[in-house]
């Protein structure tokens, strides 16, 4: 800036002629802010043994960011199958944490866990669902190599077998839809092992209740048509259900966020079990399996709904704990899957 503008700024002036009004004076530069850089440091959370050390992280960086500088370093391990922790025994931080937002010093240690190899939720949920979609129908159909011969391709004589192949059908038909068109997962990723795992329950049992049910010798449910009729209406109604629950979890979701809330009872009757139980498409998907049971009174299919209700319970547990140490105001009368009972 010369003089003379500042002269002209100030008023002051050494006689000479009055300068010309100037152009207006540019702002001086806002004092510009002095950015506190961190340094980071990941340690191995079992070995303690220092893998990376990055200075000058701009105080900004989200935990991605600086998963996204660890895979630069290491290939091996991409972001999805990294955990940072703050404390090796503390939960994963998330990825959208903010680093000067962390309770940490200018020297911000990280504890690395490998969660291995991982495969998105998705993913997984299709494979679970296609399987056990398709191979029901090759039992249906009694493809060759499953009955004798002389059944191939040949349709049971029992009404039953016809509706319980639809219930199956619908069921997983309704699972793939609502993987690609409803759920709103906030997990990306889950252990590749889980494939593994689910797709074993799922695919084999599958396999193991159709035999029976589409077998030639199969005998229709001790009550007949009365049985069948009254196990429908148990499995639709839980159909019904379970997408009821999911819309509405998937509407206390904007897309993209991964933000959990706590659900409450919508107009929609299916979902007033809310009030009751915390997670009620695990209630509904209990439900429906029971009324398939009960339509084709197989043991395969006990069997599948006792493992899935084991496993359920315990997540239903695990997710009502959650809640209640999330959510202060959480309500008390809730139970994880069962009303008043569990
Ligand atoms: C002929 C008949 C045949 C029958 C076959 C035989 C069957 C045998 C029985 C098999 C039973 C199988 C039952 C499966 C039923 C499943 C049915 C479904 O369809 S469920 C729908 C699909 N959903 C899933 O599969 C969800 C799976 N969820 C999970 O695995 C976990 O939620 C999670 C690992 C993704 C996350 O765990 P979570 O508890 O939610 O979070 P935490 O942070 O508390 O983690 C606990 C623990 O896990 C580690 N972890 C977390 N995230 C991951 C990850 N992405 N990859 C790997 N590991 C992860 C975390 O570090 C914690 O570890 P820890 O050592 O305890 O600190
Ligand atoms: N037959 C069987 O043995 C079993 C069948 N299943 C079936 O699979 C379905 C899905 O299982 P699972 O993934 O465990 O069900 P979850 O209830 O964990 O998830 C269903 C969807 O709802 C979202 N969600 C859950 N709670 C909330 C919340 N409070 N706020 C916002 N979003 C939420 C989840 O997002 P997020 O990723 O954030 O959790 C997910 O997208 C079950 O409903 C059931 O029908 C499940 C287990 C066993």
């Amino acid at each position: 800036m010369d003089t003379l503008a500042l002269e002209a700024k100030s008023g002051k002036s050494d006689g000479a002629a009055a300068p010309a009004p100037s152009k207006p004076r540019p702002k001086p530069p806002k004092k510009a802010r002095r950015i506190v850089y961190f340094e980071v440091e990941i340690l191995h959370i079992k070995t303690r043994e220092k893998l990376l050390l990055l200075d000058k992280v701009e105080p900004t960086a989200t935990i991605l960011d600086i998963k996204s500088l660890f895979h630069k370093s290491n290939p091996q391990w991409y972001p999805a199958r990294q955990a940072l922790c703050l404390d090796p025994k503390g939960k994963p931080l998330r990825d959208e944490d903010i680093l000067q937002e962390l309770p940490v010093g200018t020297t911000a240690t990280f504890y690395f866990k490998d969660l291995g190899s991982q495969m998105t939720w998705g993913t997984v949920f299709l494979i679970e669902c296609i399987g056990p979609l398709v191979i029901y129908l090759l039992f249906y159909f009694r493809l060759p190599l499953i009955y004798t011969p002389k059944y191939e391709f040949t349709a049971s004589k029992h009404l039953v077998v016809h509706i319980a192949c639809m219930c199956h059908s619908f069921h997983y038909g309704k699972r793939i839809l609502e993987t690609l068109f409803v759920h709103r997962f906030s997990h990306g990723t889950m252990p590749m092992r889980n494939i593994f795992k689910n797709g074993s329950y799922y695919w084999c049992s599958a396999a193991w209740m159709a035999y029976y049910i589409n077998h030639p010798l199969y005998t229709p449910p001790y009550y007949g048509e009365k049985q069948v009729k009254a196990a429908l209406g148990i499995f639709l109604f839980c159909q019904l259900g379970s997408l009821s629950i999911h819309m509405a979890l998937r509407n206390l979701k904007l897309s993209g966020t991964k933000v959990k809330k706590i659900p409450y009872p919508t107009k929609n009757p299916f979902t007033w079990i809310f009030a009751l139980v915390s997670c009620p498409n695990y209630t509904y998907e209990l439900g429906s399996w029971i009324g398939f049971t009960l339509m084709t009174q197989c043991v395969p299919v006990l069997f599948f709904t006792a493992v899935g209700f084991i496993q359920m319970t315990i997540w239903a547990k695990g997710k009502h704990r959650s809640y209640l140490k999330e959510f202060k105001e959480y309500p008390t009368l809730r139970s994880p899957i069962l009303p008043f009972i569990l």
